[in-house]
């Protein structure tokens, strides 16, 4: 009998070009390239350099992401290195006949919203882009990962690229969310991050199983394969199900009609055979599970929204690195140690990213959200992931319920996820926002960021402050 794999041993199997000896690095095919304006730049000139052209313009697939604006689109970028990034990205789609999702189309938005949506991501294919939350799109049982500037010119010369095989790593989360409203997919993978440390997953491929991922929708299962990256990980996925296969169903580039039906028969193929062996594994209790809040400028500096910021010998638990990093990180956080989460006070409140701005994360949000006001002190807005989703957003009413609440409504993008664009935190503004990395800085110089759900996030909006969401919900 064959030997029992994983989901990722089979995909990687089927993708192998080459080896050149065994242990070494093997050479991988890959089936979509993404690409967006910040990594790809210097990737183009190296071919022009070169004289080459693109090997496969038809599985190369380009959007303008990071450095948008998210107001009129009708009017000038100001920032001349914007400006520039974003009129590059069009010159060398056109120059080397790649699709192009540019400011102006329906289906702009972040990568990782786009790919999903328009049916590019699909089960047991190899996905790259030059950015490092391509973990988002295993979620679909895809192995996708983030490349570096050098790599993106090797697969747009060859359409492969050189790579060691990562390690298999499970993530079982047993039992369910007590309260699946108020306790998200965005806790379970804070939570995850929070008990491996940002470092627990180097090398590995996580693959999350158990009943508690079986029953989430995709989107919310793209909010925990996207934070993959920030336990470390090369990438993460989940194996396809029937979930999969109704949101891929007549998306745009996906499989149709026959075609469909056949793939379905093969992505059911991929899961992870019975007796497979991990090489790493962990079990999650997901029933315990209260909405989580980051304190810190890691996203494994985290805890319980009913616990305290701790204190830094609590949290190294011996580890004298660790326990700097907490010193230094409740000082630029501005927080003591022993403070109720609750009692932490915001300014601004962020609702989108790659992490959490799909339709699902602005339905939740809008729950939480509707007949009340935010709070005086705080300014917020909601920045769909994508055009796509501000159009369907729309056709809800959920800009209503956001606009009458006091919140901002704006053009999909990045935006306050990365200060690339014009949306950033004041130095010393404080801010609970929906995406994924907490680092000093991120949101704007100074600024500090509270990573949550976007139900903890919408009831900060209100109460100026974090509440758990459980007792709203
Ligand atoms: C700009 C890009 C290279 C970067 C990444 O790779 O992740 C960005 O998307 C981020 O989230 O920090
Ligand atoms: S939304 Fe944030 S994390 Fe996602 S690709 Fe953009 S900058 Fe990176």
């Amino acid at each position: 009998m064959a030997q029992a794999r994983t989901i990722f041993e089979k995909i990687w199997d089927s993708h192998v070009v080459h080896q050149e000896k065994e242990g070494g690095p093997s050479l991988l095919y890959i089936d979509r390239h993404l690409v967006h304006e910040v990594t790809s730049p210097q990737a183009f000139d190296g071919l022009r350099m070169n004289r080459r052209r693109v090997r496969r313009p038809d599985l190369t697939y380009a959007t303008m992401d990071h450095n948008v604006p998210t107001t009129a689109r009708s009017l000038p970028i100001v920032d001349q290195i914007s400006a520039t990034q974003i009129r590059t990205l069009a010159d060398n789609c056109r120059e080397f006949g790649i699709t192009l999702f540019d400011m102006h189309s329906p289906d702009q938005g972040i990568v990782h919203v786009i790919g999903p949506e328009l049916g590019l991501t699909i089960p047991g294919t190899t996905i790259v882009c030059g950015d490092s939350h391509t973990s988002t799109h295993g979620a679909f049982g895809a192995f996708a990962l983030g490349i570096g500037t050098s790599e993106v010119e090797h697969v747009l010369a060859t359409q492969t690229m050189w790579m060691d095989k990562p390690k298999t790593f499970a993530v079982n989360f047993v039992g369910r969310r007590k309260n699946k409203h108020a306790v998200t997919a965005k806790d379970m993978v804070l939570y995850l991050i929070r008990t491996i440390g940002t470092a627990g997953g180097t090398g590995s491929v996580l693959e999350y199983r158990g009943e508690a991922i079986s029953e989430l929708s995709m989107e919310n299962r793209m909010t925990i394969c996207n934070m993959s990256i920030e336990g470390g990980a090369r990438a993460g996925l989940v194996a396809p199900d029937e979930t999969t296969f109704d949101y891929i169903r007549d998306r745009r580039y996906a499989p149709k009609g026959e075609q469909f039906e056949r793939a379905v028969e093969y992505w059911k193929g991929l899961r992870t055979d019975e007796n497979a062996k991990f090489y790493r594994s962990i079990t999650i209790d997901t029933a315990s599970l209260a909405p989580q809040v980051s304190w810190g400028t890691n996203p494994g500096m985290v805890v319980s929204v009913n616990e305290s910021v701790p204190a830094p010998d609590e949290f190294a638990k011996g580890n004298e690195n660790e326990r700097k990093a907490a010193v230094r990180a409740l000082e630029y956080m501005a927080l003591e140690s022993g403070t109720p989460v609750t009692d932490i006070k915001l300014d601004r409140v962020f609702i989108g990213s790659c992490t959490n701005s799909r339709l699902e994360d602005l339905v939740e949000a809008s729950v939480v959200v509707k007949g009340r006001r935010v709070s005086p002190r705080v300014r917020a807005m909601v920045v769909p992931g994508s055009q796509q989703v501000k159009a369907a957003a729309e056709k809800l009413g959920l800009d209503k319920i956001f606009k009458d609440a006091g919140f901002e409504w704006r053009e999909s993008g990045c935006s306050m996820c990365l200060g690339m664009n014009p949306d950033i935190l004041a130095p010393g503004e404080r801010c609970a926002s929906t995406s994924n990395r907490n680092f000093e800085g991120r949101q704007g110089a100074g600024g500090r960021t509270h990573l949550v759900s976007p139900v903890m996030a919408a009831a900060a909006a209100i109460e100026g402050r974090f509440v758990d969401v459980r007792e709203w919900l």
